[in-house]
């Protein structure tokens, strides 16, 4: 996969030369590119931002820096109509014919989930815009989603002062989706939300040696060997969690009649 970030703060992308991307970047799994706003001002203070029409508080990004860099990340991968986002090449990458989804996170988007997150991962292109101050003029994403189906995304009810803070976040759940990034001893599959007997279920609490510790002791039916016992207990502490956490979870789960709610454990 093929992530271009498009941010007037690049350094804030550093911890993805860490840990797991950073593995994938070395393995070539993960092809991240980092490219400055300002490189597309041409202003002698790099202009990227100017008061509201209309008034309000704030500024907002100018739309003619934006417009540039997409045209110059996106480049030649600009789609006619009958072009669709598919990758030429083998092993997934994007061809020379592909075109990106646009990934813009907002306040005002729809709402980022495990779902939405295992979606993305099986996109050839992703490139992020990071906006800024009070966000970026909609003529951006306008423009932008005549050439490219464009996402604005929303990864929780609070406003950041940015969108590299949720960049960071999608990148991350996304790339632990793919192929090869997590290591075979971890597991994407047992996460919260995801498919299967745990669906839609918080997962229940871990444990690892030693057994005692602190006068604290594991679970003696985690020490059994008895693998039904085992997943029998685990569903039943993900219920018990997300009862206490997530309530609305379960609700909707029993709405759904999802077979196993009423099973006696
Ligand atoms: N899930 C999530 C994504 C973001 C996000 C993403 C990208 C940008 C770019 C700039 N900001 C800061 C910002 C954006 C909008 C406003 C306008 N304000 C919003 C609250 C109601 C009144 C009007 C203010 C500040 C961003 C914030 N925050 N939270």
């Amino acid at each position: 996969m093929r992530i271009d970030i498009i941010t007037i703060f690049p350094d804030y992308f550093a911890p993805l030369e860490l840990s797991l991307i950073g593995k994938a970047r070395a393995a070539g799994i993960l092809d991240i590119r980092l490219h400055d706003l300002r490189s597309w001002t041409h202003d002698r203070h790099n202009t990227v931002d100017d008061t509201p029409y209309g008034g309000g508080p704030g500024m907002v990004m100018k739309p003619e820096p934006w417009g540039e860099a997409l045209d110059a990340v996106i480049g030649a991968g600009r789609a006619t109509p009958d072009q669709g986002s598919s990758p030429d090449t083998p092993d997934g990458t994007p061809g020379p014919g592909a075109v990106p989804r646009l990934v813009v996170p907002t306040p005002s988007g729809t709402p980022f989930t495990q779902e939405r997150a295992r979606r993305l991962s099986e996109e050839p292109w992703l490139v992020f815009a990071c906006g800024r101050y009070e966000g970026i003029d909609s003529r951006v994403a306008a423009d932008a989603a005549r050439r490219m189906p464009v996402e604005e995304v929303s990864i929780g009810d609070y406003v950041l002062a940015g969108g590299e803070s949720a960049t960071l976040v999608i990148v991350e759940t996304v790339s632990r989706l793919l192929p090869g990034v997590l290591g075979n001893a971890e597991s994407a599959v047992q996460d919260s939300f995801a498919t299967g007997a745990m669906e839609n279920l918080l997962e229940g609490p871990v444990y690892t040696k030693p057994a005692h510790w602190r006068g604290l002791e594991v679970p003696p039916v985690l020490l059994s060997g008895d693998h039904g016992a085992v997943d029998r207990w685990r569903r039943h502490e993900a219920l018990r969690k997300t009862a206490r956490n997530r309530p609305e979870l379960l609700r909707a789960l029993a709405e759904a009649g999802m077979a196993g709610l009423d099973r006696r454990d």
